[in-house]
């Protein structure tokens, strides 16, 4: 069913058409400029009908379990191989170590966590005097769970109401994709969510989520054009006037290079909380768990601009870089509210270390 939100520019124009009510007058300010606070010009909102469209249900069910240990097999492949042939048995010796050392850096961990690693794996080594290669594991996936169990924050959406949520990343991390999968999330949890299509460089963005909640009988809020806090700020008021639960508001892909983009999004967090002084309660980061190292630059970059409070790692089933959990918790921990390993819904859920490291060595 996440079909619908692959960029494959499949005819999307009837789309647009068969989702008439959601467009809304012009917003009257110009183009998303940084500084001056937008004139908020209050565009009044069009809600999205609340329509319930049979949901396509794809293959069998699997457990969470098996989905994310088939979603980590390729870091398991590639960390877990290598990891075999030193755990074999032998001699604990600083040639061990340093073949640890390169496989935990293969697996994108960085320096910094491997330094850590390492470290704690010897103080296991010579705390319980271990001397056989095949006890390291055990002390390996301890260290591991020390280092990335502190990410484990589980999101929780209330006492706030509406809670606001607002989503950040560079182009193509999988920011819609995940808004499809949390608000299915939330309201599977009972919540009533809106969304707030604040893409509004890509129009594509805009249907896209603007169609899927028709499908599934979210609310959308979105506009022809306008600025992106514009779309926030009617989106707020309109969650607060209906009473919703949950407000997750959309944003355009950026890079933190692109200065005057980051300034935009900056913008968009200070209207929120023109909206509701209390919020965003939830400023969270997608990122693609194939840009390894990059992953953490982003990280630094976001949060520097936006104090982010939760990260979603997206696309761990793509990749061999499932390690990048620890080069985040060891270089910038912000929590990891839920991890994505492939595109359907159910692929999307909170993280639990413990379950990671599990579905990473076993
Ligand atoms: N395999 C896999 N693909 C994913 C996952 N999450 C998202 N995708 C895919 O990644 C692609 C990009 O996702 P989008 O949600 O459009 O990304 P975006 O961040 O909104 O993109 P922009 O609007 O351009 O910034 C889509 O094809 C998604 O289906 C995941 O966990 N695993």
């Amino acid at each position: 069913m996440f079909d619908f939100f692959r960029k494959k520019p499949k005819t999307e124009t009837t789309e647009t058409e068969s989702a008439p009510v959601t467009e809304t007058p012009v917003a009257q300010e110009p183009a998303p400029q940084p500084e001056p606070e937008p004139a908020i010009a209050t565009p009044a909102p069009v809600p999205m009908p609340m329509q319930e469209v049979a949901q396509p249900q794809e293959k069998p069910k699997l457990s969470w379990t098996d989905r994310l240990k088939a979603g980590l097999a390729k870091t398991r492949d590639s960390l877990g191989k290598n990891l075999a042939g030193l755990f074999g048995g032998g001699q604990i010796d600083e040639d061990l170590y340093d073949e640890l050392e390169t496989v935990l850096l293969t697996a994108d961990m960085g320096v910094e966590a491997t330094t850590t690693l390492l470290k704690n794996v010897r103080d296991r080594v010579s705390l319980r005097g271990l001397k056989d290669a095949s006890e390291l594991k055990l002390a390996l996936k301890e260290a591991l769970l020390e280092l990335i169990q502190p990410l484990e924050q589980p999101l929780v959406v209330t006492p706030q109401k509406p809670f606001i949520l607002m989503v950040a990343g560079v182009n193509g991390a999988g920011k819609t994709t995940s808004i499809g999968k949390l608000a299915k999330y939330f309201q599977e949890q009972g919540h009533n969510v809106l969304l707030a299509a604040g893409d509004t460089f890509r129009a594509a963005a805009r249907e896209q989520l603007v169609v899927w909640g028709q499908r599934n009988g979210v609310q959308v809020i979105a506009q022809e054009s306008g600025d992106a806090a514009a779309v926030a700020f009617d989106a707020v008021n309109a969650a607060k006037a209906r009473g919703c639960d949950v407000i997750i508001v959309d944003t355009a892909g950026r890079l933190p290079t692109q200065l005057h983009l980051m300034e935009e999004i900056k913008k968009v967090k200070r209207v929120v909380q023109k909206a509701d002084p209390t919020g965003p309660h939830e400023v969270m980061l997608v990122i693609d768990a194939n840009t390894g190292q990059n992953a953490v630059s982003q990280v630094k970059a976001f949060d520097d601009a936006l104090g982010l409070t939760g990260l979603v790692l997206t696309k761990l089933d793509g990749t061999a870089k499932g390690g990048v959990i620890a080069a985040i918790a060891k270089q910038r921990p912000v929590p990891v509210r839920f991890i994505g390993v492939g595109e359907t819904i159910d692929d999307l859920r909170p993280f639990v270390a413990k379950d990671y490291i599990d579905a990473l060595f076993d």
